[in-house]
C-alpha cells in the first residue's frame, strides 16, 4: 500500500534500488515494524501501572502475574516501566528502584524490551535511576523533561538529557516527550538535532504529543538505529501513517491484542481494518473521557479487565468508584467482544 502511494507520487513502478532507499527512509511500514534483530524497538510496549496494596504500598507480588497477563492475554512483548502510567512522579527513588528491579527480573526471557523511565525533577535522582537501570540489565532508559523548573530552550533540555545519559552511557537512551503533563513544549525535532554528538547512546523518542508536524519531522530526521515510538493511543494510526516505528501506551495493557491487529492491518495496507480497530478504541476512550478518565479510572479499568489487584492510585490522583469503573468495563466488553 505504501509502495503504491509513493509510486503514485512520482513514478508508476519502483526499482529495487528505489525500494531499498524507501526502506531506509522508512516509507515502507513493513520494514519498520518487523521484529528487529539490531535491538531497535518496534511494535507495542505497554506502559505498566504500578501495583499498590490496599494501603498504598508498592506491591511487588503482582508483577509476576502481571507479566503473565501481558504476554499470554495481550500479546505484549515490551514494557515501559515507571512512566506516567506507573505514577513515577509520585514514587520515591527507592520505590522506583524496587519496581524497576522486579519488572526486569520478571520480564527476563519473556519480553523483548524493558525500558525504564528514569526522569525526575532532580538531575541527581535521574542519574541515580539511570545508573541503577544499567546495573539491573534494563534494555533502555527514557527520560522526561523536568517540569517544575522547566527548560525554556532546546539547549537547556538537551544539556539535562546529556547529563542523565552520561550516567549510563551503554544503555539505549530515549527522550520522553509528554507536553500535556510537563507543560514543556520545546519541539522534539529541535531537541534531537545532532543529538548523538551529545548523547552517543541516543536511540529515539517516546512521542506523546499530538503535534503531527513535529512527529513527522522527527521521523524524517530519524537515524536508522533510532525508534520513534508514538504515545497517543487514541490516534495511533495517524502516528503509524507518519512513520512511527512502534508505540508505548497505557491502554495497551488491556487492548494490546487488538492494537497488534491494528498494526498488522496497517502493515499489510488494510487501512479500512486498521481504522475500524482505531475507531473502536476511540469509542471506548471517548466514552471514558466523557465520564471522566484519569489515571485512577485507567488503573481501575485495567484491574477489572485483567483481574489483577492493582490497588488505588497514589494521591493526589483519586481512586475511581467501582460503579464508574463498571460502566467503562461494560463498554469495553461491548466493543471488544
Ligand atoms: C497522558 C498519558 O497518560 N498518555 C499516555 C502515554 O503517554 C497514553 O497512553 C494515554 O494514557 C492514552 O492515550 C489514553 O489517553
Ligand atoms: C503511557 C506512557 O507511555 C507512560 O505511562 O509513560
Amino acid at each position: 500500500m505504501l509502495i503504491k502511494s509513493r509510486a503514485n507520487d512520482n513514478k508508476s513502478s519502483i526499482s529495487p534500488e528505489d525500494l531499498l532507499k524507501d526502506i531506509h527512509k522508512g516509507y515502507i511500514a513493513m520494514s519498520t515494524m518487523a521484529p528487529a534483530a539490531d535491538g531497535k524497538v518496534t511494535g507495542l510496549l505497554a506502559a505498566t501501572f504500578t501495583p499498590f496494596t490496599a494501603q498504598g504500598e508498592v506491591n511487588l507480588s503482582v508483577i509476576g502475574p502481571y507479566v503473565d497477563y501481558l504476554t499470554e492475554k495481550q500479546g505484549i512483548k515490551g514494557i515501559f516501566v515507571n512512566g506516567t502510567t506507573g505514577e513515577s512522579m509520585s514514587l520515591s527513588v527507592a520505590e522506583r528502584k524496587l519496581l524497576a528491579e522486579a519488572w526486569c527480573q520478571r520480564a527476563k526471557g519473556r519480553m523483548d524490551n524493558v525500558i525504564i523511565h528514569a526522569g525526575c525533577m532532580s538531575l541527581k535522582d535521574s542519574q541515580d535511576l539511570a545508573r541503577h537501570a544499567a546495573d539491573i540489565g534494563a534494555d533502555g532508559i527514557a527520560v522526561i523533561s523536568p517540569s517544575f523548573f522547566k527548560p525554556r530552550t532546546a539547549e537547556s533540555l538537551r544539556k539535562f538529557l546529556q547529563e542523565v545519559a552520561s550516567a549510563a552511557p551503554a544503555l539505549p537512551f530515549y527522550y520522553y516527550q509528554i507536553p500535556s503533563l510537563t507543560g514543556v513544549n520545546v519541539p522534539v525535532r529541535d531537541v534531537i538535532e545532532d543529538i548523538e554528538k551529545l548523547i552517543p547512546s541516543f536511540r529515539g523518542v517516546k512521542f506523546s504529543g499530538s503535534d503531527l508536524l513535529d512527529l513527522g519531522q522527527c521521523v524524517s530526521y530519524s537515524q536508522p538505529r533510532w525508534s520513534i515510538l508514538y504515545g497517543v493511543d487514541e490516534q495511533l494510526l495517524a502516528g503509524l501513517a507518519m512513520g512511527a516505528n512502534g508505540a508505548v501506551g497505557s491502554t495497551y495493557n488491556y487492548i494490546g491484542r487488538y492494537v497488534n491487529q491494528l498494526i498488522s492491518a496497517f502493515e499489510t495496507g488494510d487501512l479500512i481494518r486498521a481504522r475500524t480497530i482505531q475507531f473502536k478504541i476511540q469509542e471506548l476512550l471517548g466514552y471514558a473521557i466523557k465520564l471522566g478518565f484519569d489515571l485512577g479510572v485507567n488503573k481501575q479499568l485495567m484491574a477489572k479487565v485483567s483481574g489483577l489487584f492493582l490497588g488505588p492510585p497514589r494521591l493526589p490522583v483519586m481512586p475511581c468508584s467501582p460503579a464508574h469503573a463498571q460502566l467503562i468495563a461494560e463498554k469495553y466488553h461491548g466493543i471488544f467482544v
